[in-house]
């Protein structure tokens, strides 16, 4: 990642989000600048969706505001985003090429679905149905289908989950290369993931952010006498004083 050209390309600023009785986010306030891959890492239940459907437009916060590219999202700068939801369409009897089509012509992106095919490397599947692809190969096809409009900022509710560690790292290449150019926003509660692809990362426990900043920069944080794993895993634990298993949260050592 080039420093030199790092901009404010995310910032919330007091989010909070009440459904009834439960705060889904709880004053919320952080900046990501760009091109790179930040990670928001937190258990189940700790508000990361719901982040999300706000920086996406698609729900209101209950308080506060963000700006995007250091503007207010007015109108939403829907040419400048892509999205991967946690789940995605799966339309019956859809081939890949077909859906890889369906997108570029929603997006006006000429021959999109070649670009499409090839970045997920998809064209030998190109004819099978979307709903019959692997977990991985339909991963790799909503993330390529997700840039085909060439945003400047991506939005992924954890892409990676339920894979395999073979297509994790396939995504994760993926992932790494996509951030090259651009800024990925990407939930995840798989610390060793966040700690092999990211440059930031922003810790969310309880709808309160814990910690944010540039990985170098919490693990930097981190007191020698704590540093036993991984530096996003120390740093986890350090700024939130849990860890996160199969996505709930423990002690350390509480977990087998
Ligand atoms: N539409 C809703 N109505 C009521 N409560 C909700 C709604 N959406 C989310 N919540 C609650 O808000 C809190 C945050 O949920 P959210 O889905 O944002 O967490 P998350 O970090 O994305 O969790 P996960 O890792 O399991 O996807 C949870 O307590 C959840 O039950």
């Amino acid at each position: 990642m080039n420093e030199g050209r790092a901009a404010e390309i995310v910032a919330a600023v007091g989010l909070t989000k009440r459904f009834g009785d439960t705060v889904a986010l709880d004053d919320v306030s952080f900046a990501v600048e760009g091109p790179g891959l930040c990670a928001v890492l937190g258990p189940n239940g700790a508000g990361k969706t719901t982040l999300l459907d706000i920086l996406l437009g698609l729900a209101e916060p209950t308080r506060g505001t963000f700006r995007l590219f250091g503007d207010a999202p007015r109108p939403y700068p829907r040419r400048r985003v892509g999205v991967v939801m946690q789940k995605e369409a799966q339309i019956e009897r859809v081939t890949a090429r077909e859906y890889a089509e369906l997108f570029s012509a929603i997006y006006g992106v000429r021959g999109g679905e070649a670009r499409i095919l090839a970045r997920a490397r998809l064209e030998h599947r190109a004819r099978t149905a979307v709903t019959r692809l692997s977990g991985g190969e339909a991963a790799r096809l909503f993330i390529a289908t997700a840039v085909v409009h060439d945003p400047a900022l991506v939005f992924l509710d954890e892409p990676t989950a339920h894979l395999d560690p073979e297509n994790k790292r396939l995504v994760g290449e993926m992932l790494r290369e996509i951030a090259e150019e651009r800024t990925l926003l990407m939930t995840t509660h798989d610390l060793r993931e966040a700690d092999a692809l990211a440059d930031r990362l922003l810790f969310l426990v309880g709808g309160r952010v814990r910690a944010s900043g540039t990985k170098a920069e919490l693990a930097r944080a981190v007191p020698e006498a704590e540093r036993r794993g991984l530096p996003v895993e120390d740093a986890f634990f350090h700024f939130c004083a849990i860890e996160i298993h199969e996505g709930q949260a423990t002690r350390r050592g509480a977990a087998t």
